[in-house]
This record gives structure tokens, sequence and C-alpha cells, in this order.
């Protein structure tokens, strides 16, 4: 699904849910579905981690979370595989700090949307410079699905971030649950984004549910 501004992209951000083949005993194509069911605005398929798929499974699985995507007419983000991205025409893509430079993927992708992960504003003024759409900032709160997550900010870089003018549409990260995620959206951020606490839910769908209530009534 085409976003052509930055409003429109800030309306998906809203329940941003991210997951590869590892973040759940199921198949991901349920969870997926049963979760955009739920109320999910945005997906990203984040295929990382010891034991994560390669090349043609890594492919296929792709294809199949964007269709489900596609038909629910909700963005489909690829994490950090930008040439995974383009090759199945991916609605947008998300890297990090030690990924390519975001020049570098913003010329390689041309319009499709570019998220980038943020932890300052020394991060967000480059990366907005750079091009990017949105900033995934965090992680807010212990997370169990980043092994190599940087130190927990609280919401406190959020309201820092905004303190400092950035308009760019936010999204919190880490450890972000149906209790806390009030205070993500309180302090400034345009969205919640989480991969457990829908993905290793029994029921994805009311989880997802519930995510959109934290946020909405807080
Ligand atoms: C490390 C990450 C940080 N933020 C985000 C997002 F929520 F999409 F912005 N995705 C990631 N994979």
């Amino acid at each position: 699904m085409k976003i052509t501004n930055h409003d429109r992209l800030r309306n998906a951000l809203a329940l941003y849910f991210i997951m590869g083949s590892l973040n759940t005993k199921r198949r991901p194509s349920e969870v997926l579905t049963e979760a955009i069911r739920g109320g999910v605005t945005c997906f990203q398929f984040r295929e990382k981690g010891r034991g994560s798929l390669v090349g043609e499974e890594k492919y296929t699985l792709a294809e199949e979370l964007q269709f489900i995507c596609q038909k629910a007419e909700v963005p489909f983000i690829v994490n950090d595989d930008i040439d995974l991205a383009l090759a199945i025409n991916a609605d947008g893509v998300h890297i990090g700090q030690e990924d390519e430079p975001v020049n570098l993927v913003r010329e390689k992708i041309g319009s499709k949307i570019l998220g980038v992960s943020v932890h300052n504003s020394t991060e967000a003024n480059s990366g907005l410079r750079m091009g990017a759409d949105y900033f995934g900032v965090g992680p807010i709160y212990p997370t169990q699905s980043k092994d190599d997550a940087n130190q927990v900010q609280g919401v406190k870089i959020i309201q820092e971030l905004r303190s400092k003018g950035f308009t760019i549409p936010i999204v919190g990260i880490g450890g972000i649950t149906a209790n806390n995620g009030g205070d993500v959206i309180k302090a400034g951020a345009d969205g919640i984004s989480v991969i457990s606490a829908i993905s290793l839910d029994a029921n994805p769908e009311a989880a997802a549910a519930n995510l959109k209530v934290s946020i909405t009534n807080y």
C-alpha cells in the first residue's frame, strides 16, 4: 500500500507489528492474519537471529506475509534486507544504525517508506537529513526480542526528541504492552511497535485489539 505523505504514514504507524519466523511457535501467516483482524496498522517482516530463514525460504515467507498485508491494505515493511524489499516490491524498509548509510538506502529504494532506528538526537538529526520517513525509538522498556538491544531509555527519549523539535513520525519500540502503550503515546510517539506482545500471545487478534485500546483510551 503506497503511503504518500507524513500524515498518512503517521496513522499507519499506530499499531506496528514486527515478526519473523523465530518470534512465534505458530505459522507466521496465521499470526499475522489474526493480528491484522485485531487492528494492526503496519507490519514489518524481521527475519533475524540464530536459525532464522535465509534465501528461498525467507523469500517465500516474505511473499506469503506480503500478500496478507496487501489484501488488508496494511503497509509491508522489510527489516534490513534491502535487496529482498526491492525484489518483492515491499512498501518500505527499516534499517538500524549499523546497516547501510541512510542516504545510500534512500537512493536504492526511491520513494518507498524508509524507517530508521535512532537512540539519541544526534542519530535523529542525521537520519532526518539523509531522508528517513519515520524513526523507531527505543528500547523504551526491557525487551526479550532483541539480544543486542541498546540501553533501556524509558519514554524520556521520545519526550526529548519532541522537545528538540522533531516532528517526524515516531514509533516507540521495546517491551511495549497494553499496560504501558498509552504512556508511549502520551510521551509524544505516533504509534507503538511490538513483537512478542502479539507474536507470543495465544490469541493475536485479542492481543492486537487490547494494544489498540491502550493507545486510544489512555
Ligand atoms: C530495531 C528496530 C527499531 N524500530 C523498529 C520500528 F518499530 F519499526 F521502528 N524496527 C526495528 N526493527
